[in-house]
Protein backbone atom coordinates (compact mmCIF):
# COMPACT_ATOMS: atom_id res chain seq x y z
CA UNK A 1 0.00 0.00 0.00
CA UNK A 2 1.67 3.14 -0.66
CA UNK A 3 4.55 2.49 -1.75
CA UNK A 4 4.97 4.90 -4.25
CA UNK A 5 4.19 7.95 -2.08
CA UNK A 6 8.21 9.17 -1.13
CA UNK A 7 7.34 12.72 -0.02
CA UNK A 8 8.02 12.96 3.80
CA UNK A 9 6.90 14.14 7.18
CA UNK A 10 8.34 16.52 9.62
CA UNK A 11 11.43 14.07 9.98
CA UNK A 12 12.00 14.18 6.85
CA UNK A 13 14.20 17.26 6.73
CA UNK A 14 16.46 15.51 9.07
CA UNK A 15 16.54 11.84 8.29
CA UNK A 16 20.24 11.60 9.52
CA UNK A 17 19.00 12.28 13.08
CA UNK A 18 16.53 9.32 12.79
CA UNK A 19 19.00 6.86 13.73
CA UNK A 20 17.45 4.17 12.90
CA UNK A 21 19.98 1.98 10.61
CA UNK A 22 19.50 2.11 6.75
CA UNK A 23 16.03 -0.06 6.68
CA UNK A 24 13.71 2.45 8.37
CA UNK A 25 12.83 6.02 6.74
CA UNK A 26 10.70 8.62 7.16
CA UNK A 27 7.11 7.75 6.92
CA UNK A 28 4.76 8.59 3.76
CA UNK A 29 3.31 12.46 3.63
CA UNK A 30 0.83 13.90 6.31
CA UNK A 31 -1.87 13.75 3.31
CA UNK A 32 -4.43 13.96 6.25
CA UNK A 33 -3.41 16.83 6.92
CA UNK A 34 -5.43 18.16 4.22
CA UNK A 35 -8.79 16.89 5.82
CA UNK A 36 -11.25 17.26 9.01
CA UNK A 37 -9.33 15.35 12.10
CA UNK A 38 -12.17 14.96 14.87
CA UNK A 39 -11.12 14.95 18.49
CA UNK A 40 -8.19 16.76 18.41
CA UNK A 41 -6.73 18.57 20.76
CA UNK A 42 -6.60 22.59 20.36
CA UNK A 43 -3.32 23.51 21.30
CA UNK A 44 -2.55 26.50 22.37
CA UNK A 45 1.01 26.81 21.27
CA UNK A 46 1.98 25.47 17.55
CA UNK A 47 5.19 25.80 17.85
CA UNK A 48 5.48 23.86 21.06
CA UNK A 49 3.48 21.25 19.11
CA UNK A 50 6.26 21.43 15.95
CA UNK A 51 9.40 20.73 18.65
CA UNK A 52 7.48 18.07 19.84
CA UNK A 53 6.71 16.05 16.46
CA UNK A 54 10.24 16.65 15.46
CA UNK A 55 11.39 14.87 18.43
CA UNK A 56 9.00 11.77 18.00
CA UNK A 57 10.48 12.26 14.42
CA UNK A 58 13.64 11.24 15.58
CA UNK A 59 12.99 8.80 17.78
CA UNK A 60 13.25 5.21 17.65
CA UNK A 61 10.56 3.00 16.48
CA UNK A 62 9.06 1.12 19.35
CA UNK A 63 7.38 -2.20 17.31
CA UNK A 64 9.31 -3.13 14.24
CA UNK A 65 7.35 -3.83 10.86
CA UNK A 66 8.12 -8.03 10.95
CA UNK A 67 6.13 -7.75 14.22
CA UNK A 68 3.24 -5.98 12.98
CA UNK A 69 3.15 -7.95 9.51
CA UNK A 70 3.92 -11.50 12.10
CA UNK A 71 0.55 -10.13 13.76
CA UNK A 72 -1.17 -9.61 10.19
CA UNK A 73 -0.91 -13.38 9.68
CA UNK A 74 -1.81 -14.38 13.04
CA UNK A 75 -4.82 -11.95 12.20
CA UNK A 76 -5.29 -13.40 8.99
CA UNK A 77 -5.57 -17.10 10.71
CA UNK A 78 -8.66 -15.51 12.59
CA UNK A 79 -9.73 -13.97 9.33
CA UNK A 80 -10.05 -17.78 8.23
CA UNK A 81 -11.54 -19.57 11.20
CA UNK A 82 -8.44 -21.45 12.34
CA UNK A 83 -7.65 -18.32 15.37
CA UNK A 84 -9.43 -16.25 18.05
CA UNK A 85 -8.61 -12.78 18.86
CA UNK A 86 -8.47 -11.71 22.52
CA UNK A 87 -7.58 -8.11 22.97
CA UNK A 88 -8.18 -6.05 26.16
CA UNK A 89 -6.92 -3.66 28.86
CA UNK A 90 -7.62 -0.26 29.90
CA UNK A 91 -9.89 2.22 28.45
CA UNK A 92 -7.29 4.63 29.39
CA UNK A 93 -4.19 3.65 30.40
CA UNK A 94 -2.39 6.63 32.82
CA UNK A 95 1.55 7.73 33.16
CA UNK A 96 1.28 7.16 37.07
CA UNK A 97 -0.17 3.51 36.55
CA UNK A 98 3.40 2.33 35.01
CA UNK A 99 4.53 -0.02 36.93
CA UNK A 100 5.56 -3.90 37.39
CA UNK A 101 2.58 -4.84 38.85
CA UNK A 102 -0.02 -3.28 37.15
CA UNK A 103 1.50 -4.66 33.83
CA UNK A 104 2.16 -7.75 35.03
CA UNK A 105 -1.47 -8.39 36.19
CA UNK A 106 -3.18 -6.79 32.92
CA UNK A 107 -0.66 -10.01 31.09
CA UNK A 108 -1.63 -12.30 33.26
CA UNK A 109 -4.96 -11.97 33.23
CA UNK A 110 -5.29 -12.01 29.56
CA UNK A 111 -2.85 -15.08 29.15
CA UNK A 112 -5.01 -16.85 32.14
CA UNK A 113 -8.65 -15.86 29.75
CA UNK A 114 -6.51 -17.25 26.60
CA UNK A 115 -5.99 -20.72 28.20
CA UNK A 116 -9.24 -21.23 28.93
CA UNK A 117 -10.58 -19.75 25.35
CA UNK A 118 -7.64 -21.97 23.43
CA UNK A 119 -9.10 -24.89 25.80
CA UNK A 120 -13.44 -23.86 24.58
CA UNK A 121 -11.98 -23.83 21.51
CA UNK A 122 -9.21 -25.87 20.27
CA UNK A 123 -7.55 -23.00 18.21
CA UNK A 124 -4.97 -20.40 19.20
CA UNK A 125 -5.60 -17.24 20.57
CA UNK A 126 -4.24 -13.96 19.13
CA UNK A 127 -3.27 -11.17 22.51
CA UNK A 128 -3.38 -8.20 21.89
CA UNK A 129 -3.42 -5.78 24.70
CA UNK A 130 -5.09 -2.30 24.93
CA UNK A 131 -1.49 -1.24 26.26
CA UNK A 132 1.60 0.52 25.57
CA UNK A 133 -0.10 3.45 23.84
CA UNK A 134 -3.19 3.63 25.14
CA UNK A 135 -3.61 7.25 26.68
CA UNK A 136 -5.52 9.16 24.49
CA UNK A 137 -9.84 9.32 24.80
CA UNK A 138 -12.35 10.52 22.39
CA UNK A 139 -15.04 11.80 24.20
CA UNK A 140 -18.99 12.58 23.41
CA UNK A 141 -18.59 16.57 24.73
CA UNK A 142 -15.67 18.95 24.43
CA UNK A 143 -16.18 20.96 28.33
CA UNK A 144 -17.09 19.77 31.76
CA UNK A 145 -19.22 21.37 34.02
CA UNK A 146 -18.80 21.15 37.88
CA UNK A 147 -20.38 23.62 40.59
CA UNK A 148 -20.93 26.45 36.87
CA UNK A 149 -17.74 26.61 36.17
CA UNK A 150 -16.76 24.92 32.53
CA UNK A 151 -13.43 23.60 31.50
CA UNK A 152 -11.97 21.87 28.72
CA UNK A 153 -13.06 17.70 29.09
CA UNK A 154 -9.97 15.55 30.14
CA UNK A 155 -9.05 13.69 26.92
CA UNK A 156 -6.15 11.49 28.46
CA UNK A 157 -2.55 11.55 29.39
CA UNK A 158 -1.53 12.01 26.43
CA UNK A 159 -3.39 15.40 26.11
CA UNK A 160 -4.74 17.04 29.17
CA UNK A 161 -4.82 16.03 33.34
CA UNK A 162 -7.19 14.91 34.43
CA UNK A 163 -7.42 17.31 37.88
CA UNK A 164 -10.76 20.04 36.90
CA UNK A 165 -8.27 23.08 37.05
CA UNK A 166 -7.53 25.24 33.87
CA UNK A 167 -3.76 24.76 34.45
CA UNK A 168 -4.12 20.79 33.85
CA UNK A 169 -7.08 20.52 31.10
CA UNK A 170 -5.21 22.84 28.54
CA UNK A 171 -3.99 20.24 25.87
CA UNK A 172 -0.06 20.29 26.71
CA UNK A 173 1.50 19.19 23.34
CA UNK A 174 5.32 18.01 25.55
CA UNK A 175 2.60 15.04 27.13
CA UNK A 176 2.73 13.42 23.63
CA UNK A 177 6.95 12.87 24.38
CA UNK A 178 5.57 10.94 27.87
CA UNK A 179 3.27 8.45 25.90
CA UNK A 180 5.95 8.01 24.08
CA UNK A 181 8.42 7.51 27.72
CA UNK A 182 5.72 5.28 28.66
CA UNK A 183 4.73 3.04 25.74
CA UNK A 184 7.99 2.45 25.80
CA UNK A 185 8.40 1.79 29.32
CA UNK A 186 5.42 -0.63 29.10
CA UNK A 187 6.05 -2.35 26.42
CA UNK A 188 9.67 -3.16 27.67
CA UNK A 189 8.05 -4.70 30.63
CA UNK A 190 5.82 -6.97 28.30
CA UNK A 191 8.96 -8.05 26.32
CA UNK A 192 10.37 -8.88 29.69
CA UNK A 193 7.57 -10.85 30.95
CA UNK A 194 6.39 -12.53 27.81
CA UNK A 195 10.15 -13.90 26.89
CA UNK A 196 11.05 -14.65 30.69
CA UNK A 197 9.22 -17.90 30.34
CA UNK A 198 6.69 -17.30 33.37
CA UNK A 199 3.45 -16.97 31.10
CA UNK A 200 3.65 -20.70 30.13
CA UNK A 201 0.44 -22.61 29.86
CA UNK A 202 1.19 -24.90 33.29
CA UNK A 203 1.89 -21.61 35.46
CA UNK A 204 -1.12 -19.82 33.90
CA UNK A 205 -3.73 -22.85 34.50
CA UNK A 206 -1.74 -23.19 38.28
CA UNK A 207 -3.27 -19.41 38.19
CA UNK A 208 -6.55 -20.13 37.33
CA UNK A 209 -7.22 -23.16 39.29
CA UNK A 210 -6.11 -20.45 42.11
CA UNK A 211 -8.93 -18.64 40.83
CA UNK A 212 -11.61 -21.19 40.55
CA UNK A 213 -10.53 -21.83 44.51
CA UNK A 214 -11.47 -18.60 45.67
CA UNK A 215 -15.00 -18.25 43.08
CA UNK A 216 -18.44 -18.29 43.95
CA UNK A 217 -19.10 -19.72 40.62
CA UNK A 218 -16.29 -22.24 41.21
CA UNK A 219 -18.93 -25.37 40.35
CA UNK A 220 -19.73 -23.78 36.88
CA UNK A 221 -15.68 -23.64 36.28
CA UNK A 222 -14.10 -26.80 37.56
CA UNK A 223 -15.41 -28.94 34.59
CA UNK A 224 -13.15 -26.61 31.92
CA UNK A 225 -10.28 -26.73 34.25
CA UNK A 226 -10.50 -30.53 34.72
CA UNK A 227 -10.78 -30.36 31.34
CA UNK A 228 -7.36 -28.38 30.56
CA UNK A 229 -6.09 -30.62 33.30
CA UNK A 230 -6.63 -33.97 31.17
CA UNK A 231 -5.16 -32.13 27.91
CA UNK A 232 -2.04 -31.14 29.60
CA UNK A 233 -1.74 -34.63 31.22
CA UNK A 234 -1.91 -35.99 28.04
CA UNK A 235 0.39 -34.08 26.20
CA UNK A 236 2.91 -34.73 28.88
CA UNK A 237 2.54 -38.02 28.35
CA UNK A 238 3.41 -37.75 25.06
CA UNK A 239 6.66 -36.68 25.76
CA UNK A 240 5.87 -32.58 25.28
CA UNK A 241 8.23 -30.28 27.56
CA UNK A 242 6.67 -27.67 29.51
CA UNK A 243 8.22 -25.04 27.41
CA UNK A 244 5.97 -27.09 24.63
CA UNK A 245 2.92 -25.00 25.94
CA UNK A 246 4.54 -21.84 25.98
CA UNK A 247 2.01 -19.57 24.27
CA UNK A 248 2.83 -16.33 25.41
CA UNK A 249 3.39 -14.62 22.26
CA UNK A 250 1.48 -11.11 22.44
CA UNK A 251 1.12 -7.66 20.60
CA UNK A 252 0.23 -4.39 21.85
CA UNK A 253 -2.33 -2.34 20.33
CA UNK A 254 -4.07 1.71 20.68
CA UNK A 255 -6.44 3.27 19.28
CA UNK A 256 -5.08 5.35 16.82
CA UNK A 257 -6.61 8.79 17.34
CA UNK A 258 -3.64 11.37 17.70
CA UNK A 259 -2.27 11.94 14.48
CA UNK A 260 0.65 14.51 15.60
CA UNK A 261 1.51 11.52 17.60
CA UNK A 262 0.91 8.47 14.93
CA UNK A 263 2.66 10.31 11.68
CA UNK A 264 6.13 11.25 13.14
CA UNK A 265 6.53 7.80 14.53
CA UNK A 266 5.19 6.79 10.93
CA UNK A 267 8.29 4.87 9.08
CA UNK A 268 8.65 3.28 5.90
CA UNK A 269 10.58 0.20 5.30
CA UNK A 270 13.31 0.63 2.74
CA UNK A 271 13.68 -2.62 2.14
CA UNK A 272 9.74 -3.03 0.80
CA UNK A 273 8.92 0.32 0.88
CA UNK A 274 6.03 -0.43 2.89
CA UNK A 275 4.74 1.86 5.84
CA UNK A 276 4.23 1.20 9.08
CA UNK A 277 2.52 3.43 12.61
CA UNK A 278 5.54 2.22 14.77
CA UNK A 279 3.92 3.09 17.92
CA UNK A 280 1.88 -0.34 18.64
CA UNK A 281 1.59 -3.40 16.74
CA UNK A 282 -2.23 -2.84 15.41
CA UNK A 283 -3.73 0.25 15.54
CA UNK A 284 -7.65 1.18 15.51
CA UNK A 285 -9.79 3.89 14.55
CA UNK A 286 -12.62 4.80 17.08
CA UNK A 287 -16.56 4.37 16.59
CA UNK A 288 -15.83 8.54 16.13
CA UNK A 289 -13.38 9.17 14.09
CA UNK A 290 -13.82 6.50 11.18
CA UNK A 291 -15.68 9.34 8.61
CA UNK A 292 -14.96 8.13 5.29
CA UNK A 293 -13.74 11.81 4.34
CA UNK A 294 -12.34 12.44 7.39
CA UNK A 295 -7.85 12.05 8.57
CA UNK A 296 -8.15 9.14 10.38
CA UNK A 297 -9.31 7.41 7.92
CA UNK A 298 -6.75 8.47 5.07
CA UNK A 299 -4.17 8.33 7.37
CA UNK A 300 -4.71 4.51 8.08
CA UNK A 301 -5.23 4.15 4.49
CA UNK A 302 -1.32 4.97 4.66
CA UNK A 303 0.05 2.73 6.90
CA UNK A 304 0.63 -1.43 6.09
CA UNK A 305 -0.22 -2.74 10.55
CA UNK A 306 -2.87 -4.72 10.85
CA UNK A 307 -5.54 -1.89 11.81
CA UNK A 308 -9.36 -1.87 13.16
CA UNK A 309 -12.57 0.54 13.17
CA UNK A 310 -14.99 0.44 15.82
CA UNK A 311 -18.59 0.00 14.58
CA UNK A 312 -21.55 1.07 16.44
CA UNK A 313 -24.97 0.46 16.44
CA UNK A 314 -25.73 3.00 13.34
CA UNK A 315 -23.12 1.61 10.88
CA UNK A 316 -25.12 0.37 8.00
CA UNK A 317 -23.92 -2.25 5.67
CA UNK A 318 -22.81 0.18 2.85
CA UNK A 319 -20.62 2.13 5.10
CA UNK A 320 -18.95 -0.74 6.26
CA UNK A 321 -17.92 -1.72 2.65
CA UNK A 322 -16.53 1.65 1.81
CA UNK A 323 -14.69 1.15 4.66
CA UNK A 324 -13.38 -2.29 3.18
CA UNK A 325 -12.76 -0.21 0.00
CA UNK A 326 -10.53 3.01 1.79
CA UNK A 327 -9.13 0.51 3.84
CA UNK A 328 -8.57 -2.69 2.62
CA UNK A 329 -8.68 -2.42 -0.74
CA UNK A 330 -7.05 -5.90 -1.75
CA UNK A 331 -9.28 -7.48 0.44
CA UNK A 332 -6.56 -8.99 2.57
CA UNK A 333 -6.97 -11.66 5.26
CA UNK A 334 -5.23 -9.71 8.78
CA UNK A 335 -5.21 -6.27 7.10
CA UNK A 336 -9.03 -5.43 8.75
CA UNK A 337 -10.83 -6.01 12.16
CA UNK A 338 -14.47 -4.66 12.60
CA UNK A 339 -14.69 -4.10 16.24
CA UNK A 340 -18.35 -4.20 16.99
CA UNK A 341 -20.15 -2.55 19.86
CA UNK A 342 -23.86 -2.79 19.32
CA UNK A 343 -24.78 -3.13 22.85
CA UNK A 344 -27.12 -6.92 24.22
CA UNK A 345 -30.47 -5.11 22.92
CA UNK A 346 -28.97 -4.42 19.53
CA UNK A 347 -26.26 -6.96 18.48
CA UNK A 348 -28.91 -9.43 17.19
CA UNK A 349 -30.99 -7.05 15.23
CA UNK A 350 -28.05 -4.97 13.73
CA UNK A 351 -25.48 -7.46 13.24
CA UNK A 352 -26.18 -9.76 10.61
CA UNK A 353 -26.63 -7.12 7.35
CA UNK A 354 -23.22 -6.16 8.85
CA UNK A 355 -21.41 -9.70 8.15
CA UNK A 356 -24.37 -10.76 5.95
CA UNK A 357 -23.12 -8.50 2.93
CA UNK A 358 -19.63 -7.89 4.16
CA UNK A 359 -19.14 -11.94 3.22
CA UNK A 360 -21.08 -11.58 0.24
CA UNK A 361 -18.51 -8.64 -1.13
CA UNK A 362 -15.83 -11.36 -0.62
CA UNK A 363 -13.56 -9.26 2.20
CA UNK A 364 -12.34 -11.41 4.99
CA UNK A 365 -12.29 -8.94 7.88
CA UNK A 366 -11.43 -10.45 11.12
CA UNK A 367 -14.88 -9.77 13.64
CA UNK A 368 -14.74 -9.04 16.77
CA UNK A 369 -17.23 -8.15 19.59
CA UNK A 370 -16.95 -5.29 21.94
CA UNK A 371 -19.18 -5.85 24.57
CA UNK A 372 -18.45 -2.99 26.94
CA UNK A 373 -18.74 0.37 24.72
CA UNK A 374 -23.09 -0.17 23.80
CA UNK A 375 -23.80 -1.12 27.22
CA UNK A 376 -22.35 1.76 29.60
CA UNK A 377 -24.54 3.51 31.26
CA UNK A 378 -25.09 5.89 34.31
CA UNK A 379 -25.51 4.17 38.61
CA UNK A 380 -27.88 6.58 40.42
CA UNK A 381 -24.24 7.75 42.08
CA UNK A 382 -23.09 9.39 38.79
CA UNK A 383 -20.54 6.52 38.23
CA UNK A 384 -20.24 5.11 34.27
CA UNK A 385 -20.40 1.52 34.62
CA UNK A 386 -21.34 -1.18 32.92
CA UNK A 387 -23.47 -4.54 34.18
CA UNK A 388 -21.41 -8.12 33.28
CA UNK A 389 -24.61 -9.92 32.49
CA UNK A 390 -25.11 -7.07 29.66
CA UNK A 391 -21.46 -7.63 28.18
CA UNK A 392 -21.72 -11.49 28.67
CA UNK A 393 -25.15 -11.09 26.89
CA UNK A 394 -23.68 -9.07 24.08
CA UNK A 395 -20.68 -11.47 23.05
CA UNK A 396 -23.51 -14.32 23.67
CA UNK A 397 -25.73 -12.70 20.69
CA UNK A 398 -22.43 -11.84 18.43
CA UNK A 399 -21.65 -15.43 18.48
CA UNK A 400 -25.08 -16.68 18.24
CA UNK A 401 -25.14 -14.60 15.03
CA UNK A 402 -22.57 -15.95 13.86
CA UNK A 403 -23.67 -19.16 14.30
CA UNK A 404 -26.53 -18.86 12.52
CA UNK A 405 -24.60 -17.01 9.76
CA UNK A 406 -22.09 -20.12 9.56
CA UNK A 407 -19.31 -17.50 9.73
CA UNK A 408 -16.59 -17.36 12.39
CA UNK A 409 -17.01 -14.94 15.78
CA UNK A 410 -13.39 -13.95 15.22
CA UNK A 411 -12.86 -12.92 18.86
CA UNK A 412 -13.46 -10.45 21.49
CA UNK A 413 -12.14 -6.51 22.48
CA UNK A 414 -12.75 -5.83 26.44
CA UNK A 415 -11.91 -3.12 29.10
CA UNK A 416 -10.07 -4.96 31.82
CA UNK A 417 -7.42 -4.60 34.32
CA UNK A 418 -5.76 -6.94 36.50
CA UNK A 419 -6.46 -5.09 39.57
CA UNK A 420 -9.53 -5.91 41.94
CA UNK A 421 -11.13 -2.95 41.25
CA UNK A 422 -14.92 -2.19 41.38
CA UNK A 423 -16.23 -0.30 38.53
CA UNK A 424 -18.52 -2.96 36.45
CA UNK A 425 -21.24 -4.71 37.88
CA UNK A 426 -21.99 -7.96 38.72
CA UNK A 427 -19.65 -11.16 37.89
CA UNK A 428 -18.87 -13.79 40.29
CA UNK A 429 -18.61 -11.92 43.19
CA UNK A 430 -21.99 -10.09 42.47
CA UNK A 431 -20.70 -6.12 42.73
CA UNK A 432 -23.99 -3.49 43.24
CA UNK A 433 -24.35 -0.26 43.30
CA UNK A 434 -22.50 0.61 46.79
CA UNK A 435 -19.81 -1.64 45.72
CA UNK A 436 -18.97 1.04 42.94
CA UNK A 437 -17.34 3.89 45.93
CA UNK A 438 -14.55 1.51 47.02
CA UNK A 439 -12.26 1.31 44.39
CA UNK A 440 -13.63 2.78 41.08
CA UNK A 441 -10.01 4.35 39.64
CA UNK A 442 -11.01 4.18 35.64
CA UNK A 443 -9.52 7.16 34.32
CA UNK A 444 -12.18 6.97 31.61
CA UNK A 445 -14.69 3.80 31.46
CA UNK A 446 -15.30 1.21 33.38
CA UNK A 447 -13.44 -1.66 33.58
CA UNK A 448 -13.91 -5.80 34.13
CA UNK A 449 -11.50 -6.32 37.05
CA UNK A 450 -9.23 -9.36 37.49
CA UNK A 451 -11.75 -11.62 38.88
CA UNK A 452 -15.21 -10.42 36.03
CA UNK A 453 -12.85 -10.94 33.44
CA UNK A 454 -11.91 -14.39 34.40
CA UNK A 455 -15.47 -14.86 34.72
CA UNK A 456 -16.28 -13.86 31.64
CA UNK A 457 -14.01 -16.36 29.64
CA UNK A 458 -15.18 -18.98 31.64
CA UNK A 459 -18.56 -18.44 30.83
CA UNK A 460 -17.72 -17.57 27.14
CA UNK A 461 -16.13 -21.13 27.51
CA UNK A 462 -19.25 -22.49 28.50
CA UNK A 463 -21.21 -21.68 26.25
CA UNK A 464 -18.78 -22.03 22.96
CA UNK A 465 -19.38 -25.64 23.18
CA UNK A 466 -22.64 -24.41 21.91
CA UNK A 467 -20.54 -22.82 18.66
CA UNK A 468 -17.93 -25.64 18.05
CA UNK A 469 -19.99 -26.36 14.86
CA UNK A 470 -19.48 -23.74 13.74
CA UNK A 471 -15.91 -23.31 14.41
CA UNK A 472 -14.97 -26.56 13.33
CA UNK A 473 -16.75 -26.66 9.75
CA UNK A 474 -14.71 -23.44 9.53
CA UNK A 475 -10.98 -24.56 11.16
CA UNK A 476 -10.60 -27.41 7.72
O1 LIG B 1 -13.99 4.88 25.71
C1 LIG B 1 -14.28 5.96 25.83
C2 LIG B 1 -15.60 6.52 26.07
O2 LIG B 1 -16.61 5.68 25.69
C3 LIG B 1 -15.59 7.79 25.35
O3 LIG B 1 -14.47 8.50 25.79
C4 LIG B 1 -16.85 8.56 25.58
O4 LIG B 1 -17.00 8.79 26.90
P1 LIG B 1 -17.75 10.09 27.40
O5 LIG B 1 -19.19 9.96 26.97
O6 LIG B 1 -17.58 10.04 28.88
O7 LIG B 1 -17.07 11.24 26.77
C1 LIG C 1 -13.69 5.06 22.79
C2 LIG C 1 -13.70 3.75 22.63
O1 LIG C 1 -14.52 3.06 21.85
P1 LIG C 1 -15.49 3.54 20.70
O2 LIG C 1 -14.65 4.27 19.69
O3 LIG C 1 -16.03 2.26 20.18
O4 LIG C 1 -16.53 4.40 21.32
C3 LIG C 1 -12.78 2.86 23.35
O5 LIG C 1 -12.50 1.77 22.84
O6 LIG C 1 -12.36 3.20 24.45
MN1 LIG D 1 -13.62 3.03 26.49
Amino acid sequence: MNTTDTTDTAGASKPAALGLGPALGPGPRDTWRALPAGQQPAYPDPAALRRVTDELAGAPPLVLPGECDRLRDRLAAVARGEALLLQGGDCAETFDRVSVDTVHSKLNTLMQMSAVLTYAVSMPVVKVGRLAGQYAKPRSKPTESRDGVTLPVYRGDAVNGPDFTHGSRVPDPERLLRMYQASSHTLNLVRAFTASGRAGLSQVHEWNRDFIAGSPLRARYEGIADGIDRAMNFMRATGARPQDFDDSEFFVSHEGLLLDYESPLTRRDRRTGRSYATSGHMLWIGERTRDLDGAHVEYFSRIDNPIGVKLGPATTADTALQLIDRLDPDREPGRLTFVVRLGVDRVREVLPPLVEKVTASGAQVVWACDPMHGNTLEAPSGHKTRRFDDILGEVRGFFEVHRALGTHPGGIHVELTGDDVTECLGGGHDLGFPDLFHRYESACDPRLNRGQSLDLAFLVAGFLDDVRPVLDGLAV
